[in-house]
């Protein structure tokens, strides 16, 4: 049975002021045992976030990392540095990522392999566009960035690696996908994964939808079989809303 994983993903929003009050907000409510709930702030608020989480059950997650441990790489953020303020998860290959700053299949893949390395678990995004999708292509794209991503990874590290759907007409767009639809992609993703590593290691993998996510149709996903969660964007950046989600 895969625990259900729901992330916030806080994107370029939050001081360390805003930070501190949306997680003290979140503080106030009891937390479902049932449900693994994930902050991904922005870096700069990586520390507060931390402290204030010390103690619950909420886990941090950061949005993006390098693939070095250190060097000269000016403006990156290394996996060690995750690993010592306290993230258990990394977002990588958001297609915000990938749109507005060069991140490709190759750059992802070797920062899975750069998370997976120092123990942050990944949580990498997959989705296609509109038109792609309208032309019918979907599943043949999402299938090559889940593959391309997970290349050359150890099949033992496969249960660690969570998977976010999210498709990038439906991101900030108002507009989710269905329950169904987003299922059936999902559930490709997974035979994808089942392909390369066998189906035992793939029903270990937890595949978030991602697009849209509000208190009104979280429900509509986690009833369906494929789905373990959801990555929250616009939705996460206030405590009733993102409360509204986990709680579902
Ligand atoms: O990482 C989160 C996704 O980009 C979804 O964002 P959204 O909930 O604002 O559509």
């Amino acid at each position: 049975m895969r625990k259900p994983i729901i992330a916030g993903n806080w994107k370029m929003y939050k001081t360390n002021t805003e930070a501190r009050a949306l997680v003290n907000g979140l503080k106030e409510k009891t937390m479902p045992a049932a449900v693994e709930v994930v902050l991904c702030p922005p870096f700069t608020a990586l520390t507060t976030v931390a402290e204030l989480l010390q103690g619950t059950a909420i886990g941090l997650g950061a949005q993006d990392l390098f693939w070095e441990d250190e060097g000269a790489y000016t403006g990156e953020v290394s996996p060690l540095m995750l690993k010592e303020l306290g993230c258990s998860y990394v977002i990588i290959g958001h297609s915000e990522r990938r749109q507005y700053f060069g991140e490709t299949d190759e750059t992802v893949n070797k920062k899975v392999k750069a998370a997976l390395r120092h123990g942050l678990k990944p949580i990498i995004c997959v989705g296609e566009s509109l038109q792609q999708r309208e032309a019918g292509e979907t599943n043949a794209f999402v299938a090559g960035q889940v593959e391309k991503a997970l290349d050359g990874l150890a099949p033992e590290s496969i249960p660690q690696v969570v998977i976010a759907y999210e498709p990038i007409w439906a991101i900030g767009t108002g507009r989710s996908s269905s329950g169904s639809d987003a299922n059936e992609v999902i559930g490709l993703v997974r035979q994808t994964i089942a392909k390369k590593f066998g189906s035992s290691l793939a029903e270990q993998v937890r595949i978030q939808y991602g697009g849209s996510v509000k208190p009104g149709n979280i429900k509509e996903f986690m009833d369906q079989p494929e789905i373990d969660g959801a990555l929250v964007g616009g939705a996460s950046l206030k405590a009733e809303d993102f409360y509204g989600i986990i709680s579902y």
